[in-house]
């Protein structure tokens, strides 16, 4: 599917490789949590292309010179608990200064409304760039609440990037959240009655944690 506005698809053949084993019913949970994480590096390349740069003095061992170097204040990773925390690792591999927030939501399976369990988030929001990553964008009421809750807290420069969406997800959370970008390895077909997204992957928490 092409990516709507506001969504960058991340169409890199090892990212979509591994997405395809993600997909696969027969991967291992260990396998699982790597792919997970090592998409989450390459996502991580991705959101993080056009970070400003400032110039500084660098003395090599030959001489003075002028280099770039990430300006601003360091990033903020806000992982959506639980699934984002498979995430986390392979973001941070990247950007092993980030600070991390956590956001614990689960999506109530009856009433499919987000349910909050728990919040911490760093110092001056505000004036860093947050990235919220969760690996599934379903409906879009988790990344909606977390992303409100956020906000809340100060947040103004957030993006969002996850593994899979599902087109009713983007709509939702741009309809609310037109001010935050997504990025995504896949965008699927939709919803089954469950809310679950086909063809999907399944349950990204349950499959990292082999729970259920
Ligand atoms: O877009 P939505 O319809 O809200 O669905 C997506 C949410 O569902 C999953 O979490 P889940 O509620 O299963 O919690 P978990 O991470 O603890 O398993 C996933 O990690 C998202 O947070
Ligand atoms: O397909 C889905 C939908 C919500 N949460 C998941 O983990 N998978
Ligand atoms: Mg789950």
């Amino acid at each position: 599917m092409k990516a709507p506005q506001g969504v960058t698809l991340v169409d890199h053949p090892l990212v979509q490789h591994k997405l395809t084993r993600l997909r696969d019913r027969n991967t291992s949970t260990k396998t699982f949590r790597e792919l997970v994480r090592e998409i989450a590096t390459l996502l991580c390349y991705e959101v993080t292309r056009d970070l400003a740069l400032t110039q500084r003095e660098v003395e090599t061992p030959l001489e003075v010179t002028t280099a770039p170097e990430i300006a601003g204040k360091k990033l903020v990773f806000a992982s959506i608990l639980r699934a984002g925390e498979g995430m986390l690792e392979g973001m941070l591999n990247l950007v092993p200064s980030a600070r991390v927030a956590h956001v614990g939501l689960y999506r109530d399976p009856q009433t499919r409304a987000a349910v909050e369990y728990y919040f911490k988030v760093s110092e001056s929001l505000a004036e860093r760039q947050v990235i919220v990553i969760d690996p599934m964008l379903a409906t879009g009421v988790s990344a909606r609440a977390a992303l409100e809750r956020l906000k809340e807290a100060g947040a103004r420069d957030l993006r969002f990037v996850c593994i899979l969406a599902a087109p009713e997800g983007i709509e939702a959370l741009r309809g609310d959240h037109p001010d935050v970008p997504i990025w995504c390895a896949g965008i699927d077909r939709g919803l089954d009655d469950h809310g679950y997204i086909v063809p999907g992957l399944g349950d990204a928490g349950d499959r990292l944690y082999g729970t259920r």
